[in-house]
This record gives structure tokens, C-alpha cells and sequence, in this order.
């Protein structure tokens, strides 16, 4: 029986594209699993680049191209297109088969032709070409074929590679821009989703690599599924997934599995397809969790849109790690009483005076929770021995043994009084789960996985029992924005052998990103897992306008820029829930919010539920997993990014003044890269040093 498959660019395309077309496009083709081919009226074509493209008529104005195989029956809509212009295109382009991951691609043969006799020019007067250091073997190997490679030979800059994006094949355009971005051999393979054991492939049966392209070509099941994709509205992440998206989201695992990437990468996308498929697949109850309430809600509205029944929902439990935390508290001891962080920092204040240590009750409370918590520190001689890793200032072991004084005193008056911090919550949460013989899940899935504290991570791994796909990671350490720095290792997570990196952004544009990642170069963050990350060869797939910088005398000039600024993107149609505000300060983010709504600006608050299709002004940190199509990141001014408050002095403690800095500069990042279209960036007075990489 005849299988339509539909390429991801045609449905792209589509959905611009009036209704009634749409529908007629779903008519034409609604027979197709009884039709013969002949009963299709597909339409040979006498000059094509390839014999197997055909066209179809949709109506008296637009043509579909088809992907007619030689054998087997899938055939796959290409183009929907003006008339004449269909025809153009199905002339110029080729179908084939790459030969290194057996997946479909589709080139414009003439136009590759065409340039490479005028980039042999160029390169006459140019002593270097840009794969001069990759041998043509390497090439082959990682999928390159023989004409892209003859068009490769010729170039001698990255700009000459991006231009050819609209006619190069998609996954060999990827590979050469991975190389020419530094990328090894060893990396650009695992980007384009190759397998670990290479396998060989028929590069001429067209059907079979069809199926295996599952990230670009959409199959449907029959009439109803073909006019379901046509005739509503879609997302397409919810359909297409990149090569490693898909692997990770799809692959059998034997024990704790990650996935990393940059900001806008598909991390949140692979993790929400990974619940789905288990909430199909198996019969154990899922978690999908979080760091923030905020980003669970987006998490639970996206899962309802990808998972078809009540049924299937019903198999995935949706909660941030502290919902979690509280959750199995409270089924054992009822509601805790919270202390709130002024009443902590008291307490530390009066133990130390009373016990005369030397040290402010805001470095007590984080040693505590650094070392002690973090390290399940119980008594002094552990302490004595515990790591300080990233607790800069060292102490001997006379400090030692008074700090424990202290500590234990703090822990005892909290037992007394039954008193809770969010961090004992989640530490006898895990203690409950430990001695529970059930496990609450039988697959964990964690989505912002780099702000984790270890003691969350106990908790996750308390709450599923050791087995295949039990736990699911998502994260970006570049995006970490939280105080504490986990390795899985130490927590007894082993993700070795089962790690992969999404370096295509799907967000932001290419300038955006690159203007975002330019305020991070040179700075070292660790990957979780005793590595270093990177961020070589993150990239997009779409061009846009330059961050906008804006330098105000005064706080009042500068409120008043942003009212331009928001009114201008409002006049260009932007609609004002696509806009975000970011302020580092909450105060801040009131006094903008309060300012534009003097305007008349229809303005709400990100932490606050309120009307709908209002500027989201929120703090940078509220921003974290969020994206808007315009963004205005404000107060980026020398002595407000980073804030004073918010870093060690060095004299202090030199190697925690350094983690705060990078925690802050990871702040603004994240901040800059929730934008898909425009990034505004504006200070009063002299802007914050983190910008002096990219002014
Ligand atoms: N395969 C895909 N096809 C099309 N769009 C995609 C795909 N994967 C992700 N996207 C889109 O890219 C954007 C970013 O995706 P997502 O939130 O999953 O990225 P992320 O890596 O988790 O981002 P961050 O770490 O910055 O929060 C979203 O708008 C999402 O819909």
C-alpha cells in the first residue's frame, strides 16, 4: 500500500499558505492509499535533475513536487509551489541518500554547480581554503559526497558556507560548518546524529532512507492523519526532531542518560518526546521535573499538546523537584514550618556571637548548605574531613572544629523548635523515600538539571529505582544561575556512555547567539561530569537584526527608552505577549513594569498569573526556560549586573568572588538568549563590565 511521507520544509511552507489551499493540498491527497500512481497524476518532468521528482496538480494556481522512489512506495511531498515556480524547482533539485547516516537530502544541483567555477576564481587570490586541514577521506566518512565536496575544495570563508545553506544538502552543510567551526571529526559525527557502530547504506533506495529520516520527513498513517496535519495549525517541534533530539528521546538506555546543549538547543523538546514515548511504552508512572513552578507549568502545557489522552497524561506527573520534595514530606509529617531567611541568618547571627566565631552569619549559612548538606556532612569528624572544593577561603582544623560547634548548635534549635529550610525538607524527603520499600516512579525525566543542588539530587534518585531508563537529564551549565555546582558522579548518577550535545539553536538568531555566547568566551564551566563544557559550534538557522545597545544618562532617560523601545516593537505588530522585560532586581523589574503601564502599555508581571497577551516584565532569573520574540534586558549597568550584593568580595574569599561572577555573567546570558528575534540591552551610567566583550 502507497505511503505519503511530507519533507519538513513543504509543511513549513504550507502553513503560510490561505486555508482552502491547505485543504485543497489535503484533498489531493486524501485518496493516496488507494490510489495507483497512475491514479495520482503525477507529472514527469522532461528536463529534471532527478527522474524520480515529479509534480502534481493541487488546483488552477499551485503544483505539489513529489519524491517518487524507483522502488519500494513511499512517496514524499517536496514543494507546494506557484505554478511555474514548482516546475523551476522540481527541474533544479536532487534527491540522495547520504551515505554516511542513510538519511535523505535534497540539493539544488544547478545552483552548487553554478557557484563553484566562480569560488575557484575567488580562491586563485587567496592562499588558503577553509577544509584545508580535512583530507577528502574525512570528508567521505562524515557523509560528504563527491559534488558537495568539489564545492567544499573551493572555499575559502565561513561566509562563502553560510550563503550556500539554501542549496547545499542540509546534513552535509551542517558537517562542513561544524568542522569549519573547530569542531573534530569525532564531534561533527556525533552532531549529525551518526551512529555509534557505523553501518553501511543503499544510497539508491530512496524509500527505505525516507523512513529513516524521521527529523525531516513526516509519514502519515492514512487520510485522517494527512488532514489533521493540513488543516490545523501546528508546532513543529512537536513533529520534526533533529537526529540526536530523536535518538535521545527515542533509544533504549541502560541506566541514568543526559542530553546537553546550548541555550535554544531542543533540550526541553527531546526531554518532553522522552515522556511521551515512556508514558506510551511503559507501564510505570513518569516524572517530568523542574527547577521553578513557572517552568513546570510551561512543561505541563506543552506535554498536554504532544500526548493525545487523558490516559496517556495521566502517566506523567509534572512537578518542580520542591513540589516533589514537599509532597513526600507532607504524606509523612503534614505541612513543615518554613523558616524564612531573615529568621535563619538571625539565629547564625546569635550562635556565632554567643560562641564568638569570627565569621558572618551569611557565610554560615552557606557553608552549611554547601558542605554540609551538600555532603551529607553528620558529624565533626566528618567535617573535618569534608571537601571545601569552591568554598575559596580554607580553614584549619581548630576553625574546623568551632564551625562544627556552631553548625551542630543551629541544627539542634531547628530539631527543637521543628523548624524547616527547603533543603531539610528535601533531605528527609529523600530519607522517606530511602526506607520506603516502593519507588513513587519508574522513570525520572529532568529538564534544567544545571541548577540541581545535591541534595535534589538525592531526592530524584531516591524517588526511581536503579534499572534501564530511569533517569532522563537536561541540562545546560552555561545556564546555571543558582549557587550550587553538582557533579553527577557524587551523587551517584553514571551517565558514561549515554551523553549527547544539541548544538543547533532553534531560537534565537544566529546574531542574537552569537552576540550571547561572544560575553562567555574564555570563561571555563565545568559540564557536571568532571569535563569542561563548550559551546563550539552552537549555531542557527535564521538571520536577524544586531542586538540593539542603548547607554542612558539617567535612570529616568533610561525607563523612557524602554517605553520607546516596547511602543516601537508594539507599532511593528509585535503583539505585547511577545515581549519580555528582564531586570536583575525585583525592584527594578516593578519600577519598569509601573513606568510602561503609566504609558498606557499593557504591562503584567511574569511571577504573577494575570490578564494574558501583556509585556512580561520578570527578573533575569524568572526568564530561566522561557523565550519571547522580543526581548529587553534593562539595568545591565556597571554597578547593578553584577550587583554588589550579590558577589563575595575577593579579599573574602577569592575562588567563591570568582564562582559569583561567573553565576552573574550566566544570569545576563540567559537573559539574552530567551530572545527569537530582537535583544535590547540598555544601562544608565557606564555599562556592566560583562558587556566589554561585546560593545
Ligand atoms: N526539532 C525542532 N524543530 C523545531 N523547533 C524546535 C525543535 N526543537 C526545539 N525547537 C524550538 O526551539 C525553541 C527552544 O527549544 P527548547 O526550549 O527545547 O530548548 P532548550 O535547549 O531547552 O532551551 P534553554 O536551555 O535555552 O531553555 C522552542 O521554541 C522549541 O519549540
Amino acid at each position: 500500500m502507497a505511503k505519503l511521507g511530507i519533507d519538513m520544509d513543504c509543511l513549513k511552507e504550507a502553513f503560510r499558505l490561505d486555508g482552502p489551499v491547505r485543504s485543497r493540498i489535503a484533498d489531493v491527497f486524501a485518496k493516496f492509499e488507494q490510489a495507483t500512481y497512475a491514479g495520482l497524476h503525477l507529472e514527469k518532468l522532461n528536463n529534471a535533475r532527478d527522474g524520480r521528482i515529479r509534480t502534481i496538480r493541487i488546483d488552477q494556481s499551485w503544483r505539489g513536487v513529489v519524491l517518487a522512489p524507483d522502488s519500494g512506495d513511499t512517496y514524499t511531498l517536496l514543494k507546494v509551489l506557484p505554478h511555474d515556480e514548482a516546475y523551476r524547482w522540481a527541474e533544479r533539485h536532487r534527491v540522495s541518500v547520504n551515505g554516511a547516516n542513510g538519511r535523505i537530502e535534497i540539493r539544488d544541483s544547478d545552483a552548487i554547480e553554478a557557484a563553484i567555477p566562480k569560488l575557484a576564481r575567488e580562491a586563485q587570490e587567496t592562499p588558503q581554503r577553509l577544509f584545508e586541514h580535512v583530507s577528502d577521506s574525512v570528508l567521505a566518512n562524515l557523509g560528504v559526497d563527491e559534488q558537495t565536496c568539489a564545492f567544499a575544495r573551493e572555499l575559502t570563508r565561513v561566509e562563502q558556507l553560510e550563503a550556500a545553506k539554501t542549496f547545499l544538502p542540509a546534513t552535509q552543510w551542517d558537517t562542513l560548518f561544524g568542522l569549519a567551526a573547530g569542531m573534530t571529526p569525532e564531534e561533527v559525527w556525533a552532531d549529525i546524529g551518526g551512529a555509534v557502530e557505523r553501518e553501511s547504506y543503499d544510497t539508491e533506495d530512496v524509500s527505505a532512507a525516507v523512513e529513516r529520516t524521521p527529523e525531516r520527513v513526516l509519514l502519515v498513517n492514512g487520510p485522517a492523519d494527512l488532514m489533521q496535519v493540513f488543516r490545523q495549525s501546528f508546532e513543529l517541534w512537536r513533529i520534526y526532531l533533529h537526529p540526536v533530539q530523536y535518538q535521545m528521546a527515542h533509544a533504549a538506555f541502560r541506566g541514568p542518560a543526559r542530553i546537553t546543549g546550548g541555550p535554544g538547543t531542543g533540550k526541553t523538546v527531546a526531554a518532553l518526546h522522552r515522556a511521551r514515548l515512556l508514558a506510551l511504552q511503559s507501564q510505570g508512572q513518569v516524572l517530568l521535573t523542574t527547577f521553578t513552578s513557572t517552568l513546570a507549568s510551561a512543561l505541563r502545557r506543552d506535554l498536554s499538546s504532544l500526548l493525545e489522552s487523558e490516559d496517556e497524561l495521566l502517566r506523567v506527573d509534572v512537578h518542580h523537584i520542591d513540589q516533589l520534595a514537599y509532597q513526600v514530606f507532607q504524606a509523612s509529617h503534614g505541612r513543615p514550618a518554613i523558616l524564612r531567611k531573615d529568621e535563619e541568618l538571625a539565629i547564625w547571627q546569635r550562635i556565632a556571637k554567643r560562641q564568638k566565631v569570627p565569621f558572618t552569619e551569611a557565610f554560615l549559612a552557606e557553608e552549611w548548605r554547601q558542605v554540609v548538606l551538600a555532603q551529607s556532612v553528620a558529624s565533626a569528624g566528618a567535617y573535618l574531613a569534608a571537601k571545601r572544593a569552591g568554598r575559596g577561603r580554607g580553614l584549619g582544623p581548630r576553625q574546623r572544629a568551632q564551625l562544627w560547634e556552631v553548625i551542630w548548635e543551629f541544627e539542634q534549635e531547628l530539631r527543637l523548635h521543628g523548624q524547616w529550610t527547603h533543603e531539610t525538607v528535601c533531605i528527609e524527603a529523600t530519607k522517606i523515600l530511602n526506607e520506603s520499600e516502593d519507588k513513587p516512579y519508574r522513570h525520572v525525566i529532568v529538564d534544567e538539571a544545571q541548577d540541581f543542588s545535591p541534595m535534589q539530587w538525592r531526592l530524584v534518585r531516591a524517588a526511581v529505582a536503579d534499572d534501564t531508563d530511569d533517569l532522563f537529564i537536561a541540562g545546560d551549565t552555561h545556564q546555571r544561575i543558582y549557587n550550587y555546582r553538582s557533579s553527577l558522579r557524587e551523587v551517584g548518577i553514571d551517565i558514561s556512555g549515554r551523553s549527547a550535545r544539541l548544538s543547533l539553536n532553534y531560537r534565537t538568531t544566529a546574531e542574537i547567539l552569537a552576540w550571547s555566547l561572544a560575553m562567555l568566551v574564555g570563561v571555563q564551566i565545568d559540564d557536571m561530569n568532571d569535563g569542561i563544557e563548550n559551546i563550539a559550534g552552537y549555531r542557527s538557522q535564521v538571520h536577524g537584526e544586531m542586538p540593539l545597545l542603548r547607554g542612558f544618562p539617567t535612570r529616568f532617560d533610561e525607563m523612557e527608552g524602554l517605553a520607546r523601545q516596547v511602543r516601537a516593537w508594539l507599532d511593528a505588530g509585535v503583539e505585547p505577549g511577545e515581549i519580555g522585560v528582564a531586570a536583575r532586581s525585583d525592584m527594578l523589574g516593578k519600577e519598569a513594569k509601573d513606568f510602561l503601564e503609566r504609558q498606557e502599555i499593557p504591562v503584567g508581571s511574569l511571577a504573577q498569573a494575570g490578564p494574558a497577551n501583556r509585556v512580561q516584565v520578570g527578573t533575569m532569573h524568572g526568564m530561566k526556560g522561557l523565550e519571547f520574540r522580543c526581548i529587553a534586558a534593562i539595568g545591565v549597568g556597571e554597578h547593578q549586573v553584577p550587583p554588589a550584593t550579590a558577589i563575595t568580595p575577593v579579599e573574602e574569599d577569592e575562588l567563591a568572588h570568582a564562582h559569583d561572577l561567573q553565576r552573574e555573567r550566566c544570569v545576563l546570558f540567559v537573559a539574552c538568549t530567551r530572545a527569537r528575534e530582537q535583544l535590547y540591552v540598555s544601562w544608565h551610567g557606564s555599562p556592566s563590565p560583562f558587556l566589554s566583550s561585546v560593545r
